[in-house]
């Protein structure tokens, strides 16, 4: 991409003015070049039958080839029509942060103006918008918080509704409230319209009359909202039969091609095939960066390892391969990083979960490589235990991926699978409400005011027992009175926290047992991807590290051991430090303690916002000091659905499920194997393994959980 106009950047007196004429030309030219670019879109041709089509249906559903200018072009469409006339906005929500933010930099980049003002993104935590914004992208979960809010979403004319195959919880709940806003937003702009009738013209108009009177209601405060549901591969037919037989619309022709390989055979290690390929591409073919879809953050930092280990045996002049995480995990600083350029002369390999899968273009990219799985929910409603498991993707998602490659010319794709199975892979997939434990979705639906859950409009509807169980687990948390009405204050609380409602139930306990400092960081370390990283070849020195900070108590002593020893190095080794010394401090402190520094510095992160929060609520932030036993009895008040009992061969039995399960190795708790304990992970692989566990005293169960553990157990 040519590089582009630097918008109030401060002239340097001491500059040539030539250069600054070049400047000029290059920014010129690159303005040029954009508008260029945006003409040659598929989508560009149809802009004026676009348009006539959102006037003249309230929801529209359009489906275009990967690349084609859906997400970047239709809002600066809509805005250049007058979408936005009488201050309103156009709203774009996306699946994932990372797209969100992308897209509103680049669409900034093309309509010439700063991010923040006429295009800008919301995202959780971060907002880069102003009252100026027109065209706003943001996550799908925002823009059901803003329904807290405005529950008419009144500020905005459109909604699109991005990558809406990929059928987010968010996604599948918003669909329902925008029905149900759109719907209640006409009635109120037809009743609006009689009145005004009746009172400027006693309800007499002709025809003439009354279509311009119409107009000029249209125009004023509260425009019907237009509806559109947009994506490369999502089935139509059922999204226009949701909506009433809405029409749907498809954009013709992609930019560029994209050649698909496929391996002759079934690969028996795709980690290793997918290491094989990269080198492969490296070494034979010509220049462009590659794109790798694994399955979290631990596969990928594995991989990266491994990648930089085999560099090494390459001769000097091939090493030019420079590898670039990005996962939902790492915070938004590191996951741009993705987005940048190569040094001259490098390819890019970027090791990418499927956050990287949908809306995103990532520049330089020409080859993906493909092994077909994903990380993905899975909730067992009669247990009540939600788990993560390692599934095939969909072939709407295997074409999504595809789809990363041929964006700035044409392109390949690597599957590490051979056709036939791509022939088996379900067209698209299973909505995730269908797979996932619905008390935060709940939570959110009865704060919006939607009581009747069981009778809200899902497009697909989760199943009884998966409701009925999540309702009970918001009652046993205390959200839910027992008319199952959101509760007051702790419901509302719950509600306003944007984390898993188990947490938040956690730190209104700990504000009242005086240890909500130390809560603060547990959840904080409890929402990123592990903490401690034992490479194979080190896995003894990893140990002994570990050892420094382990509690006999468990994990989350631990946790917080470790945040608090971060805490003090900050705090007494970098007073008056840069932040660039202060992060190389660190840095090398955590490599030294075999403690993965990404995930820290994004607890940190999470900590401090969440600390924003509960401040802002009013909730007491105190600390329990070395009174270890009042933070274990709040474990264990905030956990109790996630009791086990020692079984005599030294495995659990979980209280709530029944389900058999064993502590995974990587607990302090391994080996110690107390006779009670909570945790806060179940995780599936040929065992079923819990994580991030605590010792509690069984007694405290029935007297901290009375209302569960005297009535159940
Ligand atoms: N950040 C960017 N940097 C460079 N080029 C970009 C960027 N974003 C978009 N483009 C260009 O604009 C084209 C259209 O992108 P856009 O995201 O609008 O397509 P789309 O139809 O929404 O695709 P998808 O269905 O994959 O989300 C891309 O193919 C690419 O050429």
């Amino acid at each position: 991409m040519p590089s582009m106009a630097q918008g109030g950047r401060l002239r340097d007196p001491t500059e040539n003015p030539n250069k600054l004429h070049d400047r000029k030309l290059d920014a010129f030219s690159g303005k040029q070049n954009l508008a260029q670019h945006r003409k040659s879109l598929p989508i560009a041709s149809v802009e004026k039958r676009l348009m006539d089509e959102v006037r003249h249906n309230d929801t529209l559903i359009i489906v275009g080839e990967t690349g084609s200018g859906k997400t970047t072009q239709l809002p600066q469409f809509l805005f250049n029509a007058g979408f936005c006339r009488d201050g309103k906005t156009i709203g774009i929500t996306q699946p994932r942060r990372v797209a969100a933010v992308t897209v509103a930099k680049r669409v900034a980049e093309e309509c010439g103006v700063e991010l923040g003002q006429r295009v800008g993104y919301s995202i959780r935590f971060e907002d880069a918008t102003s009252i100026s914004t027109r065209i706003k992208y943001m996550t799908d979960g925002l823009l059901l918080r803003e329904a807290l809010l405005d529950p008419y979403l009144s500020r905005y004319s459109v909604i699109i509704v991005d990558e809406a195959h990929e059928r987010t919880v968010h996604t599948d709940v918003l669909l329902g409230l925008l029905k149900n806003i759109q719907r209640a937003r006409s009635k109120s702009f037809n009743d609006r319209v009689n009145i005004e009738k009746n009172k400027e013209n006693n309800g007499t108009l002709s025809d003439k009359d009354n279509g311009v009177f119409l107009k000029q209601c249209q125009s004023r405060k509260f425009p019907p909202l237009k509806l559109i549901i947009m994506s490369a591969s999502l089935d139509a037919r059922g999204f226009s039969e949701y909506f009433g037989g809405a029409r749907a619309v498809h954009v013709q022709g992609r930019q560029f091609p994209v050649d698909t390989f496929y391996t002759h055979h079934a690969e028996p290690d795709y980690l290793d095939a997918a290491l094989i390929t990269i080198f492969q591409i490296h070494l034979e073919e010509g220049p462009g960066d590659i794109l790798v879809f694994l399955t979290g953050q631990e596969e990928i930092e594995s991989v990266e390892r491994l990648v930089k280990e085999r560099l090494q045996q390459l001769p000097e002049g091939s090493r030019k391969l420079l590898t670039v995480p990005i996962f939902s995990a790492l915070p938004s600083e590191k996951q741009m990083r993705a987005f940048r350029h190569a040094p001259a002369g490098f390819r890019k390999v970027i090791l990418a979960t499927n956050i990287a899968e949908t809306s995103v273009t990532i520049p330089g990219i020409k080859y993906v490589i493909d092994p077909g799985l994903v990380k993905a929910r899975s909730y067992d409603p009669v247990k009540g235990m939600e788990s993560l498991i390692i599934v095939p993707i969909s072939k709407s998602q295997a074409l999504q991926r595809s789809g990363r490659a041929g964006r700035e010319g044409s392109g390949k794709c690597f599957r590490l699978y051979p056709e036939s199975e791509f022939d088996k892979l379900e067209d698209s997939t299973k909505p995730e409400i269908k797979r996932c434990n619905l008390s935060n979705v709940i939570l959110q639906l009865k704060a919006l005011g939607v009581d009747d859950i069981l009778g809200f409009d899902f497009m697909d509807k989760p199943s009884r027992a998966s409701i009925v169980k999540s309702l009970e687990q918001l009652f046993l948390l205390g959200a839910l009175t027992d008319e199952c009405k959101l509760s007051d204050p702790v419901g509302r609380q719950m509600a306003q926290l944007p984390l898993d409602p188990v947490y938040s139930r956690a730190l209104i306990l700990a504000s009242q047992f005086n240890c909500l400092e130390e809560m603060l960081i547990t959840v904080a370390m409890l929402s990123v991807e592990s903490i401690f990283y034992g490479p194979r070849e080190k896995l003894e020195e990893a140990r002994t590290a570990m050892r420094r900070f382990s509690s006999p108590e468990g994990d989350h002593l631990s946790l917080v051991n470790v945040y608090h020893a971060s805490d003090e190095l900050l705090d007494k080794r970098m007073v008056g430090l840069s932040k660039e010394k202060k992060d190389k401090i660190l840095s090398k402190w955590c490599k030294e303690n075999f403690i993965n520094s990404r995930s820290l510095r994004h607890a940190r992160d999470i900590h401090s916002q969440i600390r924003g929060h509960v401040e802002q609520m009013g909730l007491r932030v105190a600390s329990c000091g070395d009174d270890m036993l009042q933070f274990r009895r709040c474990l264990a008040a905030s956990f109790f659905l996630n009791a086990a009992l020692r079984q005599p061969e030294g495995t659990y039995r979980a209280l709530a499920s029944g389900q058999v399960v064993q502590i995974h190795p990587s607990s302090v708790l391994f080996r110690a194997k107390p006779e009670c304990i909570v945790f806060n992970e179940l995780v599936q692989t040929n065992h079923k393994y819990i994580r991030n566990i605590s010792r509690i005293d069984y007694l405290w169960l029935s007297e901290l959980a009375p209302h569960y553990y005297c009535t159940q157990n």
